[in-house]
């Protein structure tokens, strides 16, 4: 299922690989060693960079070109060179020695006929630039940034308070591709212009702060490299969930599209369970019980139509409910309460191989000795279990290995926790980011900021236990419910709670699915 996910990316419109700097370094060597030199990839990128100036402003318009000691400052060449050819007042500030440059950025700098002068913050702001082209460092950035640069990225800021528009050549100098942290200072960007495929910088905050809006420009790098460069994170997007969406067939019944089992919490803390319960029901599970105790069984059987109550006593009530096979798939945590009688429950959900959706309380629950958790879970069968932290769950369940202390961004934080749990680990925020045992991951960031509101992840919860229900594997499953969760934030709009998360999910679900075709019968004929 997740080798799907990651093979019908290339189904998609928008190219979803992201590649790290150095995945990006591998698809520019392969490319030139096929035979394209490194001079005419810089070429393109320099005149892409220049047709993003050309699109939003006139000629005539001051543009500062600040170029780094590197390739990303060889782009910069290039893009001046094309927009002093139109007629921008072009001037090419450098950080550093002329000498120092090498290769094809010193042979992009040879071409370019202008003056060159150092590249001072006093020069940038005499400048009176109407327009920055910020080619100062791109993937080559690798240790914080101190002293002049930090200088001239300080008063690029400033010259863009002032009104001037800033476009950025791959990455907005300061920002780390392949983590998106900021590596001391960093401009901020109107527009980046990158190259073959996005970074997951781009998308991993705080570097998507920084980068505005995103244009990918094609350098003449062939999609093919991407065999030899085997990306491993994806951006999801609607090509992707539209491939991964399990449709029903004509011919099927209802326990064909799975039997989610919700686990509620007591009486006064049954609303979680009825928000995921309805989105598992929503997002097309053929099924759903709400396994309640005693004192929740009337508020929740008067509160429920579609979704079914069963009365289940503690962890053996659990367990004996799911002797009965069919269940297939059991999400728990949101409002169970912390302590040891949900980590009972879990244990019930965790024996057997149906799928387990593990959220919140299921999570918090396990903080003071997690090694046992990560046990039972590392036995479970691969790609049948899903946890959905929040970061604070994240961090009180994770935080204390070193290997997720260490971590470089988000990326490799829910990376490493997969590898330690065998889980998917799915960590929420804007910047939503999905990784599986073998360390494929994607990054969801459709959802927009008012989806942060109480209950919206219980709904993803029940969105993933829908879809596991219905035969998804767990890193598509997690993948597909983050952007169903953020498009129907998106649908609703400002002024969303929790529930109208479920509400919008038929309207978003008919955008997405083809119906299968009806063999037209002679009374449809008649009729029309
Ligand atoms: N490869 C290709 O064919 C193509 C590549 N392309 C372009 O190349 C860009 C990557 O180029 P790149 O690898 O030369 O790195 P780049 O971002 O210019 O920076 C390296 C320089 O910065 C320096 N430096 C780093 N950190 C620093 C710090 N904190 N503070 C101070 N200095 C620091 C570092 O200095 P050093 O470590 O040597 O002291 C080195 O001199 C990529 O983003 C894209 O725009 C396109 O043209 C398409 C074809
Ligand atoms: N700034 C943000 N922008 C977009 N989505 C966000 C942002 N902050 C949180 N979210 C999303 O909102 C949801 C909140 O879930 P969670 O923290 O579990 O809340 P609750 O426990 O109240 O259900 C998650 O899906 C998360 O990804
Ligand atoms: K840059």
């Amino acid at each position: 299922m997740r080798s799907a996910l990651l093979r019908s990316a290339a189904l998609g419109s928008a190219p979803p690989e992201l590649l790290t700097t150095a995945e990006m370094g591998r698809a520019d060597r392969s490319t030139i060693d096929s035979g394209t030199p490194g001079i005419v990839l810089m070429e393109n990128a320099g005149r892409a960079v220049a047709e993003a100036v050309m699109r939003r402003h006139p000629p005539g318009s001051r543009v500062v070109v600040l170029a780094g000691p590197g390739n990303n400052g060889g782009d910069g060449f290039v893009a001046a060179r094309r927009l002093a050819a139109v007629g921008f007042r072009v001037t090419l500030l450098l950080a550093g020695a002329p000498e120092r440059l090498k290769g094809d950025a010193a042979e992009a700098a040879r071409r370019w006929t202008g003056p060159t002068r150092p590249a001072t913050p006093e020069a940038l702001a005499a400048a009176r630039p109407h327009v920055i082209v910020d080619a100062l460092f791109g993937a080559g950035l690798d240790r914080p940034v101190d002293g002049l640069p930090r200088a001239l990225i300080g008063a690029v800021n400033a010259a863009r308070a002032d009104g001037a528009a800033v476009v950025a050549v791959d990455l907005p100098s300061g920002v780390n591709g392949t983590t998106g942290a900021v590596m001391g200072a960093a401009i901020e960007a109107d527009e980046s212009v990158t190259f073959f495929r996005a970074k997951p910088g781009h998308w991993l905050l705080p570097g998507r702060l920084r980068r505005g809006r995103l244009t990918i420009a094609d350098i003449g790098i062939p999609d093919a490299v991407l065999a030899t460069v085997q990306p491993r994170c994806i951006l999801v997007g609607p090509e992707l969930v539209r491939a991964s969406l399990p449709v029903p067939s004509l011919a099927g019944h209802k326990y064909d599209r799975g039997h989610v089992v919700v686990v509620s919490g007591g009486g006064h803390t049954t609303g979680a369970a009825r928000l995921a319960a309805r989105a598992a029901l929503r997002v097309g599970a053929g099924l759903v019980t709400l396994a309640s105790p005693a004192d929740a069984v009337a508020v929740n059987a008067a509160a429920n139509v579609a979704v079914m109550v069963r009365q289940t006593d503690a962890a053996e009530g659990l367990a004996t409910l799911l002797e009965d096979r069919r269940f297939n798939a059991v999400a728990l945590g949101p409002g169970l309460g912390v302590g040891a009688a949900t980590r009972d429950l879990v244990g019930s959900a965790l024996a057997g191989c149906r799928a387990v959706v593990l959220d919140a309380d299921a999570l918090t629950s396990f903080v003071d000795d997690p090694e046992a958790f990560f046990t039972a879970l590392r036995a479970r069968p691969p790609g049948t279990t899903v946890l959905t932290p929040h970061d604070g769950e994240f961090s009180r369940l994770f935080d204390k290995l070193p290997e997720i202390h260490e971590a470089s961004s988000k990326l490799d934080r829910v990376r490493a926790a997969a590898r330690r749990t065998g889980a998917v680990v799915l960590l929420k925020g804007a910047d939503t980011t999905i990784a599986d045992l073998d360390g494929c991951a994607a990054i969801n960031a459709n959802a927009p900021a008012h989806l942060a509101t109480a209950g919206a992840g219980d709904v993803l919860t029940g969105l993933v236990a829908g879809l596991l229900a219905q035969g998804l594997g767990a890193f598509t499953a997690a993948a597909t419910a983050a952007w169903l969760h953020g498009e129907a934030a998106r649908l609703v709009g400002p002024g969303l709670i929790a529930e109208d998360l479920s509400e919008v999910m038929p309207s978003l679900l008919a955008r997405l699915i083809e119906p299968p075709a009806v063999a037209e019968s002679a009374h449809d004929r008649v009729i029309r």
